[in-house]
């Protein structure tokens, strides 16, 4: 991954540092969310559609994810995870990422509303301002709930390919939006816990610096509980039916175990056995949400209720 880049002798900027730019670990996820969003909606849209529906969203996390990089370049050069990233080892400057991520965001916003519907256009501008501005350069430096807060900005998406076929909103895609909302603080929080020198270093009030880590352990499980009803309801819905509900209940199950066994344990057992739970519950979450959505994508080809 980029972030691990070796640092060069004539920092010159290549094609991958562009592209690293973008997030694009990150956003694959994000784009998956919101192509499932659409393709669940009951408002059938041409392949071709479909296409420029996600490409266009996808340059828009890109984006997003630009002016994050431009924004944060002072933090990610003091955190041993992003001190390799494209600002911060010099191959490219914070100009050159502003002008990136301001460029692609007329270019996705436009290109959105233009294919698809000024609707789903405007929510995606909505996004990437409530990412790069209230989350990245307002909520982040400020307060221990910023990710539950900025959370909202990447549970946008299905809401954003929800939209893109309909031309609206709905109960399905508020519970799309819910079910990544509440996923995102255990996600986090579970790597804050073994990342936790970091953001201390970066002067960043994650709830492990500010509150400590017994803290953010019960907030990991609480959050884990709070989550499931939203994932089951889901699961009633139109987008719903017997596989999305069958591998919703075992991935809850797993969650709120995994959550469970974070808030039980001592930090003297976690260095001990650095932070194996905290890291193994880290990847479950990648693994809840992208089945969540694939369960979704399945549901809708052999049908929904
Ligand atoms: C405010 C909300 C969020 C915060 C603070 C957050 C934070 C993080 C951090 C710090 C990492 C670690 C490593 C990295 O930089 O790659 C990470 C990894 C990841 N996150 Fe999140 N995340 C958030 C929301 C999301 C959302 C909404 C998604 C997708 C729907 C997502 C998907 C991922 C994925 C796929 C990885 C693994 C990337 C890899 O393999 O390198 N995250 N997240
Ligand atoms: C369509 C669209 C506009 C989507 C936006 C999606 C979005 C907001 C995703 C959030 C992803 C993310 C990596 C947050 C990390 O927080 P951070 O930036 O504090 O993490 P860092 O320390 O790795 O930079």
């Amino acid at each position: 991954m980029s972030d691990t880049h070796a640092y060069d002798h004539t920092p010159e900027a290549e094609f991958g540092d562009f592209v690293a730019l973008l997030k694009p670990r990150v956003m694959s996820l994000v784009v998956f969310t919101a192509f499932v969003g659409l393709w669940v909606a009951p408002v059938p849209m041409h392949p071709f559609l479909v296409f420029c529906s996600v490409l266009f969203i996808a340059l828009g996390g890109g984006a997003s994810g630009a002016l994050n990089m431009w924004y944060d370049a002072d933090i990610d050069a003091v955190m041993n995870r992003t001190r390799g990233r494209p600002i911060p080892s010099g191959r490219v400057t914070g100009g050159e990422a502003l002008g990136l991520g301001l460029g692609l965001t007329v270019i996705a916003v436009m290109m959105l509303g233009l294919t698809a519907n000024w609707f789903a256009a405007g929510f995606l501008a909505f996004t990437i301002f409530f990412y790069a501005v209230i989350y990245t350069m307002w909520l982040k430096r400020w307060t221990p709930q910023n990710i539950v807060i900025g959370g909202a900005a990447g549970a946008f998406p299905p809401m954003i390919g929800w939209a893109c076929a309909t031309g609206g909103i709905s109960v399905e895609s508020f519970l799309m939006f819910a079910l990544i909302f509440f996923w995102t603080p255990p996600h986090f929080w579970a790597l804050a816990l073994f990342m936790k020198e970091d953001y201390h270093k970066a002067g960043v009030p994650m709830l492990t610096v500010t509150h400590g880590r017994a803290v953010t352990r019960r907030h990991i499980f609480g959050y884990t509980l709070v989550l499931a009803p939203f994932a089951l309801w889901l699961g009633l819905t139109s987008v719903g039916g017997p596989i999305y509900l069958a591998v919703a209940l075992v991935l809850n199950v797993l969650f709120i175990r995994g959550g469970w066994q974070i808030m039980r344990r001592s930090e003297e057992t976690a260095i001990a056995d650095n932070y194996a739970v905290e890291r193994r519950v880290f990847k479950l979450s990648l693994y809840y949400l992208f089945l969540h959505f694939l369960a979704l994508m399945v549901q809708h080809w052999v049908g929904a209720w």
